[in-house]
């Protein structure tokens, strides 16, 4: 948990205390990701972690419209639909979603298994849906700052992309074809955001309420991934969910 703040911050000190956070809990230290991107997990066990993936890829922009529709101005409506632009496209068969399932289909899973959603594990499902109802049901604020966890991602997917590349023949660039607009679409989407919040987060409770609302993301890539681990790695497939 945050710990309290006894005075309130500047916008610099509120930066590095959200950095710090994303340092110390980013899924980037889970031993997951750090097994897929060695190159240390199966073929099987990585049809899991995309299929599971998936649904986190198909949510996030259900999460953003719950999110536009609340919003009070133009300005903020327009940027952030441009983040449900990019998941979804603009026509059938672009946009962020469509092309996870090039990865998917990449790695041999059935398109309308992975879209049926039937293989998930459950920590996945509940995980994906605390973060859907959290921005449906925090303040605006704390909706933003739960995206922050952007601010890290361009560098774990470029780890991802060189490592997965390096080590697992059943992996190309066409199939991991969904991260490279990430890594120019990520700094654009969390720059917005952290503007956003260290402009508006002026008193000493909503100071808290943005670190909280980042170290509950950080939890919700994180448990999604401790679920991976411990079904694939460690084989306690729970029943009903994706069996390779
Ligand atoms: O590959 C990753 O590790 C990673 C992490 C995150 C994240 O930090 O939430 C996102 C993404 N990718 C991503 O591709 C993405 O579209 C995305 C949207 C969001 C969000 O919270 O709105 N996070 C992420």
């Amino acid at each position: 948990m945050t710990s309290s703040l006894s005075t309130r911050l500047t916008p610099k000190e509120l930066e590095e205390r959200l950095r710090a956070i994303g340092a110390e809990r980013y899924h980037n230290r889970h031993p997951f990701h750090r097994k897929l991107h060695d190159g240390l997990l199966n073929k099987q066990q990585v049809q899991a972690w995309a299929l599971n993936r998936y649904y986190y890829q198909a949510s996030i922009p259900a999460k953003d419209a719950t999110l536009l529709a609340r919003l009070p101005t133009t300005e903020l409506r327009r940027e952030w639909r441009r983040r449900i632009e990019d998941h979804d496209g603009t026509e059938p068969g672009t946009g962020g979603v469509a092309r996870w399932l090039v990865l998917t289909d990449g790695l041999g899973l059935d398109r309308a298994y992975v879209e049926s959603l039937k293989g998930l594990l459950p920590a996945t499902r509940f995980s994906v849906e605390a973060y859907i109802h959290f921005v449906r049901d925090r303040s605006i604020l704390e909706a933003i700052a739960s995206s922050l966890t952007e601010l890290f991602s361009p560098t774990i997917i470029s780890e991802r992309v060189s490592g997965m590349l390096q080590h697992y023949d059943f992996i190309s660039k066409d199939t991991l074809a969904y991260f490279t607009p990430r890594l120019t679409q990520a700094p654009r989407d969390s720059d917005f955001a952290l503007g956003y919040v260290l402009e508006h987060a002026k008193t000493i409770e909503q100071q808290e309420a943005v670190l909280a609302a980042l170290e509950f993301k950080c939890s919700v890539l994180w448990t999604m991934l401790d679920a991976l681990d411990h079904a694939y790695v460690h084989n306690n497939i729970p029943p009903g969910a994706f069996i390779p």
